[in-house]
């Protein structure tokens, strides 16, 4: 298999995973990415038997949207049950670098209302050690240089990611050379920093599960 029809298999567990437990008042937390859009497919055809989605960017809304599936503002939603999402970078401890796709504060943000955040992923994406793939930072744009020179202290190299606004209006800074020995910590650090609005670790709130597409089949693995 592909590393795309890794990513249609995962989308399809996780869809599996939570099908039976679809209620009419289902509202269902939705990610942003290829492999969310996967999902998002797959979900379509149940759209009969949930109420409808919280989307973590503007794209996966308009995506749900073209499907027929009614888009809630995350404001009138006291209760989401799944968070489904992919990440550029998983461990064992279900830690996860996200945010190559820009959407890593909405995506924080849903993923901290869920009850359960099912993580949905190619094998390329498990690493022994979180930081090959640079860490996103948004950050409040008149901030950009500050919060840059505060990341080289941490240890990093931060690369303006040219041409991308979020869809909250923001610049995004991708942090190059880090040591993320405490995932934790460096999250709460960057977070610290005046001008930041979030980070892509995923440390302080992990997956739950992380449902992984292998040459094998789709491995389900929970945080050690
Ligand atoms: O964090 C993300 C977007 O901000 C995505 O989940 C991440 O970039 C993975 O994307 P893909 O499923 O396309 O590999």
């Amino acid at each position: 298999m592909n590393q795309d029809e890794l990513k249609q298999a995962v989308a399809q567990a996780a869809l599996e995973q939570i099908v039976d437990q679809l209620e009419e008042d289902s509202i269902v937390g939705i990610g942003t990415g290829s492999t969310a859009n996967y999902f998002i497919d797959a979900l379509a055809a149940y759209k009969d038997r949930f109420d409808g989605a919280v989307a973590s960017s503007k794209a996966s809304a308009e995506r749900l949207k073209g499907h027929g599936i009614p888009v809630y503002d995350l404001n009138v939603v006291s209760e989401i049950k799944w968070y489904i999402d992919g990440a550029d970078e998983a461990n064992e401890h279900l830690h996860l670098i996200k945010g190559g796709g820009a959407a890593l504060t909405r995506e924080k943000i849903v993923a901290a209302v869920a009850e359960q955040f099912i993580c949905i992923a190619d094998e390329s994406k498990l690493v022994g050690k979180l930081g090959t793939f640079p860490l996103p930072v948004e950050v409040i744009p008149m901030a950009r240089s500050y919060v840059a020179r505060e990341l080289v202290k941490l240890g990093g190299d931060p690369v303006y990611r040219e041409d991308t606004v979020t869809d909250n209006g923001n610049i995004i800074l991708d942090v190059w050379n880090l040591d993320i020995g405490s995932a934790v910590q460096l999250e709460e650090a960057i977070n610290q920093i005046v001008g930041v609005v979030t980070n892509g670790l995923f440390a302080r709130r992990p997956a739950d599960i992380l449902l992984l597409g292998t040459q094998a089949g789709v491995k389900t693995l929970k945080a050690k």
